[in-house]
């Protein structure tokens, strides 16, 4: 009898947490069960578990090689898992395919069409439903990332920042569940990268989309995301809000990794400071 009443209390308690959460507009959207990969008899992803809350932009932080892109690439539905599970709002996805989940991918590349020009990129994706957005919707979309005045030029003649604003706008025409981004600034520099830095926010806002963005520069995951997923050599190192990493590291690696690439940076910054007025 006792132990029955606790139960329903705890189950109680529990109905009121996810009410809380919903109330707050936290809710999760999607969850990485138990999700493991080896390639060639290699364990490439050993056991992830995440779970990404709706509207939150997560950075997948790590060296060459610890599994990163694999990762990003299942969420997709482009590579297979060997086992675990994925759900999305709440229904079992691991089986469905990468067309019918709806996920949407901006390439490291950007591999926009070289033979069309950048407005027949944005809408390429809607050649077989046209419906899928509105034309003033478009047009808000391209005035957002500054694209009117390129739309008629080719590719090669579009700056690096500027193809990124149209592979972005492509991705974001056919109205992605969920935003994927594989080193979105890798190809920048300067002002440009911290411009699309705070675009790739702002669109986030604008549009309550979740991303998750695959990077190697902890500078970028730190100062972009609400959460940062670290992987060393396939296992999660850390699942934290950027202020939990830089205050609570929870092991050397993301002390070392991590927080130690931040240091030199910083310290070099301040070498050069210190070199002006010498
Ligand atoms: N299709 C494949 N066949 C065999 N091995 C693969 C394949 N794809 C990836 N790998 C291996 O899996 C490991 C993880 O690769 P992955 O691209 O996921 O790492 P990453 O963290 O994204 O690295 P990087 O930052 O260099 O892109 C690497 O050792 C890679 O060689």
């Amino acid at each position: 009898m006792y132990s029955k009443d606790v139960k329903r209390c705890f189950a109680l308690l529990i109905k009121i947490k996810q009410l809380i959460e919903i109330e707050r507009g936290r809710t999760i959207l999607l969850k990485l069960k138990n999700i493991s990969k080896q390639f060639a008899g290699k364990v490439i992803l050993d056991e992830i578990n995440v779970e990404i809350e709706n509207g939150e932009i997560v950075s997948m932080l790590g060296p060459s090689g610890s599994g990163k892109t694999t990762l990003l690439n299942i969420i997709l539905g482009l590579t297979p898992m060997d086992s675990g599970t994925i759900i999305f709002n709440d229904k079992d996805i691991s089986q469905t395919s990468m067309k019918e989940r709806g996920f949407n991918i901006v390439f490291q590349d950007y591999a926009l069409f070289p033979n069309l020009n950048a407005y027949k990129n944005i809408i390429y994706g809607l050649k077989n439903k046209p419906k899928l957005i509105s034309s003033d919707e478009l047009d808000s979309l391209i005035e957002f990332l500054e694209l009117k005045p390129h739309l008629l030029k080719g590719i090669d003649q579009l700056s690096g920042g500027q193809k990124q604003r149209v592979a972005l706008a492509r991705t974001l025409a056919v109205k992605p569940k969920i935003l994927l981004l594989d080193e979105p600034l890798s190809a920048l520099d300067g002002v440009i990268k911290e411009t699309i830095k705070e675009r790739i926010k702002a669109i986030t806002q604008k549009y309550k989309l979740t991303t998750i963005i695959v990077t190697h520069d902890p500078e970028e995951a730190l100062t972009m995301s609400d959460k940062v997923l670290i992987l060393e050599q396939g296992k999660v190192s850390q699942f934290g809000t950027p202020k939990q990493i830089i205050h609570q590291p929870n092991n050397n690696f993301v002390e070392e990794f991590i927080l130690r690439q931040l240091k030199i940076k910083r310290d070099n910054i301040y070498d050069l400071f210190e070199g002006c007025h010498a």
